[in-house]
């Protein structure tokens, strides 16, 4: 649906060079809502304004559906624009004109006749909840009123595509979760592709199914979510993820481990999926000969599926922690020791343990 092949941009200013984008290589297909994260600089805002054409690429090239949009004609360009909307972190709207006529803009500039435009700017506003604000003026509206009718413009023209740059940086988080819910249901109930781009790993947990981390111009990482979001591989990608998923190991269990009994062994599993459902402490407990103590927990819900960690302290002899850990290893959970200082983590795999548990 959206390919970037080989994309870079290039900016000269002040007789230097600036790489917003070198060589991405990204494939979003239709249905997707696809999330790019990074920090400020990192060329998210060129990645998908080089979509519409806003920015045009210095080299390589980026495909919608298929067609390298810069081989169209003029008129050829406009119409297709029409199938990729867009949506702005402030809005951009006309202030000094009506919920109506921001929302029938792009149809009144594609010279559709009055009583369609009516028919269809009134039936966008019934979608999006804002039909009976339609005489009320831009500044009279809330952000998230706003940004409502930012989505009206851009569905008004029954786009395929909907860009969406930073939809929620200027929202407080609950109407930031009532906008992503709204992006949700344009996506699922008009099958529109969404590229959104963000700084927020919050924004991607609540409604992207796939990712993209940028850094300095070049794609780090990309992925399904959950895949990212269970083992991310670069820095800066588990930087983000600790930003939703905290899965740093909280001071007063280091404190515990330092000033308590110094053979205290405190383990974090890591849970995705169904793995959660399953009461494993409980279920170690009772098989192994160890007591199991829940320390911390911390479970978020990643596109419906339970995803998170936990930390607990299994006592009891050495030999049957061991096979208590690699009970849990074969249920598929991460497990991870954790060391007197915090930081160090003892992973467990399969030769750590041999036959331990069958023995
Ligand atoms: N028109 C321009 N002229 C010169 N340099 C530019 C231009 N637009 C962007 N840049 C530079 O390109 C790089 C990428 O910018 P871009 O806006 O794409 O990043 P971003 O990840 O969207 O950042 P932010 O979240 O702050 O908007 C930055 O170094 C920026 O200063």
């Amino acid at each position: 649906m959206i390919e970037f092949i080989d994309t870079s941009k290039v900016y000269r200013s002040d007789g230097k060079e600036i790489k917003a984008l070198d060589q991405i290589n990204l494939k979003i297909n239709k249905g997707d809502i696809f999330g790019v994260i990074g920090f400020s600089g990192a060329g998210k805002s060129t990645l998908l304004r080089t979509v519409n054409l806003l920015e045009t690429p210095t080299s390589g090239k980026v495909l919608v559906d298929g067609v390298d949009l810069t081989t169209y004609s003029a008129q050829e360009l406009r119409e297709k624009k029409k199938e990729i909307g867009m949506i702005f972190q402030h809005f951009n709207l006309l202030n000094s004109k009506t919920v109506f006529e921001n929302v029938a803009m792009p149809l009144l500039l594609s010279k559709v006749p009055k009583n369609e435009i009516r028919q269809r700017v009134m039936e966008v506003l019934r979608y999006i909840g804002l039909e009976d604000r339609s005489n009320a003026y831009i500044h009279q509206l809330s952000g998230g009123q706003k940004q409502r009718v930012g989505i009206a413009r851009a569905l008004v023209t029954n786009p395929k595509i909907l860009l969406c740059d930073e939809p929620t940086s200027a929202l407080d988080p609950q109407t930031t979760k009532s906008i992503l819910n709204l992006l949700k249901k344009v996506n699922v109930e008009y099958n529109i592709t969404i590229l959104l781009i963000t700084h927020e790993m919050e924004v991607i947990r609540e409604i992207c199914n796939k990712v993209a981390v940028m850094e300095n111009g070049r794609v780090i990482e990309t992925g399904n979510v959950l895949e990212i979001f269970s083992n991310p591989k670069e820095k800066t990608t588990k930087n983000f993820v600790q930003s939703v998923v905290r899965d740093e190991i909280p001071e007063f269990i280091i404190k515990m481990l330092q000033d308590d009994n110094p053979s205290k062994r405190i383990f974090k599993l890591k849970f995705i999926g169904e793995n959660v459902g399953q009461s494993i402490v409980s279920e170690v407990a009772k098989k192994f000969k160890v007591d199991v103590n829940v320390l911390f927990g911390n479970i978020i819900e990643l596109q419906e599926i339970p995803f998170g960690n936990l930390i607990i302290e299994i006592k009891g002899d050495h030999r049957e922690c061991e096979r208590a850990i690699q009970y849990i290893r074969l249920k598929d959970i991460q497990i991870e020791e954790v060391a007197a200082n915090g930081s160090e983590l003892r992973n467990y795999s399969q030769r750590n343990f041999g036959n331990l548990i069958y023995g």
